[in-house]
């Protein structure tokens, strides 16, 4: 279980987080919901260890977040890291290079899901393949939790369609996955769990199931109430 316990992050004299807390299991996937601005991706890099928080715990299966347990966890940004000159191959090869954790399987495994072909250069990938690529890279390194920053953002749908799919498969059965969306609406039926964040703390959190059988009411529904109140 991911564990964020009274998080707290200012930026300058600018107060992003103000106590946020949340649990994100593993085995489900937990989405950060949150208007522009409201600490969503710096909860992710702190969380990571990429930002260091103001005051506050972030615990990985109950142990402080460090390089013993990175291993554990793998951050896809909203924007691929590879260099543009590289071709798809030369970015797998890096990254099993790089990475300890790297399961070339499960990298073919994914290239071939989402009809990559290894000699395209990175550079030259539509939005939506990148992303696409982008998710390879996060989702072959053998890690019990994946953070992804905005998956959906900028994609069509028929690619949204496909990583979708990718979240109702063993490549993630099993995992921990935390992330951020703005593309609530089609996306709900895969969120097991939402945190709503607004103006640096937690408004709502919710199962989503539960939500929907209790109040009869959707994410998006809730997301009304929140934001619109
Ligand atoms: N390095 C930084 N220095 C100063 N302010 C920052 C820094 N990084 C982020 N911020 C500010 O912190 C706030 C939260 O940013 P963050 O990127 O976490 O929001 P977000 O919820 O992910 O937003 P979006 O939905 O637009 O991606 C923003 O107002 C942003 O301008």
């Amino acid at each position: 279980m991911i564990e964020v316990i009274e998080a707290r992050k200012r930026y300058w004299r600018r107060t992003i987080l103000q106590g946020v807390s949340f649990k994100a299991e593993k085995g489900a996937v937990t989405c950060l919901i949150g208007l522009n601005g409201a600490g969503k991706s710096t909860l992710m890099k702190a969380i990571m260890g990429l930002t260091p928080l103001t005051s506050g715990r972030i615990l990985i299966d109950g142990h402080p977040i460090g390089p013993a347990v990175y291993e554990r966890v793998s951050f896809i940004p909203d924007h691929l890291t590879l260099p543009p000159s590289m071709k798809l191959w030369e970015g797998l090869r890096f990254m099993a290079d790089f990475y300890a954790n790297w399961n070339g399987e499960k990298a073919a495994e994914l290239m071939k899901f989402f009809r990559l072909s290894a000699t395209d250069r990175i550079g030259n990938l539509s939005k939506g393949t990148a992303a696409k690529f982008n998710l390879v890279t996060g989702l072959a390194l053998d890690s019990d939790y994946v953070l992804m920053d905005e998956p959906f953002s900028g994609i069509d749908m028929f690619s949204r369609e496909m990583i979708a799919d990718v979240f109702a498969s063993d490549l993630i059965e099993g995992r921990g996955v935390l992330l951020t969306t703005h593309e609530i609406g089609e996306m709900e039926h895969l969120i097991d769990q939402a945190v709503l964040l607004a103006d640096g703390v937690v408004l709502r959190d919710f199962k989503c199931e539960a939500m929907r059988d209790a109040e009869g009411k959707s994410v998006v529904d809730v997301m009304r109430e929140a934001y619109l109140a």
